[in-house]
């Protein structure tokens, strides 16, 4: 959707309709709503008037929001500002930048002697913290620029502008409140478990922050960057002769200011050709920043050749703002497309309108999940913001509701995997292809889990071999691999000595225990402890394919509640075990009389690095050692646990277990407790 730069008003009517729509516009912008035109669409709309205005003198509206600050609808409230709060005035380019430079100059009737300061836009929403003595004492919005509305509720929610300063001043710092890409994150997360609608993006979400605190029971966290200061009753308490010196006394104070962000913070520049490399500096840095920028301030930085310099009504003529290209566009809905992933992952992208954000023409975004959808009542034909942070992948943030035509179709869900028709597991905010080890869309996944140390252990077939394998046609399911020839593994390794060692790898795997050869088949909510449990309850495959979910809901530890989707996919993947079978994979699990054991009815602790006659066992390796002696391996110490097992660098459990009485051994006393599992 390419927006003209100018929007044409050609009647009286085009212009009244005109000013509905961007007052409309404007009071979602600076409220905490939906706008129904991205800042693109609301700037050519805006020159629009403005042309209209200039040619049509009679018809100008008294509520147009030419030249007023926060687009003639901000909301107001009651609150005068002491010295007037402005917008800034734009340049797209180095060119504009140059001209602006130059006009500067004219006003000052000399060279700009005390350089530009140079700091990042940031984009939230502008207030004024009135500190007197010392004590934040009100909040105060931008509005009209005249007066605003208190925003005091908010005071204690704000990271940057503390309640107290370091001295007891009284000064009037001002400054843009924004929330952070993870305090948005943060945010939405709180109000989707209040039961609010999530903001939409981080802009109005920061307005919907710090106005929500005069009822909400709750403290949605913001953040605030001083980027100016004035006198306030009369006092003056700043001494420093230029911005720059100003910023650095208000940080001393204790506020956190456009100076104190990293790398891309307030710098002084002597040239206007400085400005511009350092314009591009930040522009460089945009993407890493952890809040949104859109644009760059430039101040001249001197105090009095501001003064010089003076204000227009909406903004000053001392400062400019050098807009970057919005990362922000509404567009719409065409289609929502299912991917499955090379992990059998099946994710929604959405097909879009083109449109061009942050000098990129944007066709696809992610929807990540299906829940993303259904959270977000999102629909084909809808429009929608998409937004692009740095490099990231373009996102969808909300339809706009507001712009909902009789023309929408509801997005359907996949009931089938969209590339193998398998069914699908549903069961995690990811939907993925449950197919699995039967040759599904996870694939390589699964065969690299099933070739896994703790499955099968054929650690020789790493990634590259397995993909080779599955390229040329020779692996489909995990079955497949206990029938490969040497030609085949000596093509996928290159190697013939390679294609030895894994046949003896091969071959080895299949005297493993049933426990993990059943793990190895990758069944939906079982591990490697669910496996040995069902392996044991049971005995052998056949026993676990007989069984039904009630069956299976008998075994130790197995949620009843998974048992049938563990059925079902046990049913599902029945070619592969006979496969497996025919290919003489052992099916039974060795008959290990736990009960009785040495560590009968003992809940057993590890800490520490494994050394003497443990020496190599990882945490799972001694776990499986537990467990065969018949205990119950545990990962904290606390009253049930009976045994700490103590290796190298064990840590606070020691203590711990000390104080709880609980019978600490060393690995030596431990090892001979379980001497005959030892092998
Ligand atoms: N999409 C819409 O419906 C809609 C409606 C109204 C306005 N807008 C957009 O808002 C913009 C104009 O609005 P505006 O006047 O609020 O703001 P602005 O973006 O033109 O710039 C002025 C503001 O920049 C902020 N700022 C951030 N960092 C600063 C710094 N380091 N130093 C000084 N100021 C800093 C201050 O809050 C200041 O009030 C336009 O880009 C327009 O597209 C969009
Ligand atoms: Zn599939």
């Amino acid at each position: 959707m390419s927006i003209p730069s100018v929007t044409s008003l050609t009647s009286r009517a085009d212009y009244e309709a005109a000013v509905d729509t961007a007052l409309a516009a404007s009071a979602a912008y600076y409220g905490d709503g939906d706008s129904t035109l991205d800042d693109a669409g609301f700037d050519a709309l805006m020159r629009g008037l403005v042309d209209y205005e200039k040619t049509h003198a009679d018809h100008v509206r008294a509520d147009s929001p030419v030249g007023k600050v926060g687009g003639g609808a901000a909301p107001v409230g009651d609150v005068p500002h002491t010295v007037p709060m402005l917008s800034l005035d734009n340049v797209f380019s180095a060119e504009e930048l140059i001209k602006w430079g130059a006009s500067l100059e004219r006003r000052l009737d000399a060279p700009v002697a005390g350089g530009y300061a140079v700091e990042p836009k940031l984009d939230g929403m502008a207030i004024a913290a009135r500190y007197r003595d010392g004590v934040l004492a009100q909040l105060v919005g931008r509005g009209d620029g005249r007066v605003g509305e208190d925003l005091s509720a908010a005071i204690g929610t704000i990271v940057g502008l503390p309640e107290k300063l370091a001295r007891p001043v009284t000064v009037e710092v001002r400054g843009e409140v924004l929330l952070t890409h993870e305090q948005f994150e943060a945010a939405n997360e709180l109000r989707v478990a209040n039961k609010s609608k999530a903001f939409s993006n981080p802009r109005n979400g920061t307005a919907g922050s710090l106005r929500g605190m005069k009822s909400r029971t709750y403290a949605i966290p913001t953040t605030f960057y001083a980027y100016g200061a004035v006198a306030l009753d009369g006092e003056t308490v700043l001494t420093g002769g230029s911005h720059s010196a100003v910023m650095a006394e208000i940080a001393e104070l204790g506020v956190q200011t456009t100076a104190g962000i990293a790398e891309a913070g307030l710098t002084v520049s002597a040239t206007i050709e400085e400005v511009q490399a350092r314009v591009e500096a930040i522009t460089a840095l945009r993407g890493t920043l952890p809040f949104g920028i859109d644009g760059v301030v430039i101040k001249a930085d001197d105090l009095g050749e501001q003064k010089t310099a003076g204000l227009a009504t909406r903004h000053p003529h001392w400062g400019i703002a050098y807009k970057l290209p919005p990362v922000e566009r509404q567009t719409k809905l065409l289609a929502v497309e299912w991917n499955v992933g090379r992990t059998g992952v099946i994710a929604p992208r959405a097909v879009l309108e083109p449109v061009e954000v942050d000098g990129s023409t944007v066709t696809y975004a992610t929807l990540h999940n299906p829940a993303f959808i259904t959270k977000n009542d999102l629909m084909i034909n809808d429009t929608v913001t998409v937004y692009k942070a740095g490099d990231v992948i373009p996102r969808i943030e909300a339809p706009v509701l507001a712009l909902r035509g009789d023309d929408v179709i509801a997005i359907e869900l996949p009931t089938q995997c969209p590339k193998c028709g398998g069914p699908i597991d549903t069961s995690g905010e990811r939907w993925e292809c449950a197919g699995g080890a039967s040759g599904g869309c996870g694939l390589l996944a699964a065969l690299s889990y099933a070739v896994g140390r703790d499955q099968l252990d054929i650690d020789g077939l790493g990634q590259t071999f397995l993909e080779a394998l599955v390229e040329a046609g020779d692996v489909a399911d995990i079955g497949d691999l206990f029938t490969l020839t040497r030609e085949q593994l000596t093509i996928a390794a290159r190697s013939e000595k390679r294609a030895d060692t894994l046949l003896a790898q091969i071959e080895a795997a299949k005297a493993k225990p049933l426990n993990k050869v059943f793990c190895a088949l990758g069944i939906v909510r079982t591990g490697r402890t669910l496996s040995r449990e069902i392996a044991r309850y049971f005995g052998t495959m056949d026993a676990i394919r007989a069984a039904d979910a009630d069956a299976l809901a008998r075994v130790p530890k197995l949620p009843g509640a998974n048992a049938p989707k563990i059925a079902e996919h046990i049913a599902a993947v029945g070619a592969v075990i006979d496969k497996l079978t025919a290919a003489g994979v052992n099916m039974t699990e060795p008959v290990t009389d736990s009960s009785g054991g040495p560590l009968d009815g003992e809940v057993v602790v590890v800490t520490g690095g494994m050394n003497g006659p443990l020496a190599g066992r990882n945490r799972t390796d001694m776990r499986t050692l537990i467990e065969d002696a018949g205990g119950t391996s545990s990962g904290s110490v606390s009253k049930k646990t009976t045994i700490l097992v103590v290796g190298e660098n064990a840590g606070s459990k020691v203590p711990k277990a000390q104080e709880l009485g609980v019978t600490v051994l060393t690995e030596d006393e431990f090892a001979e407790r379980v001497a005959e599992f030892l092998s």
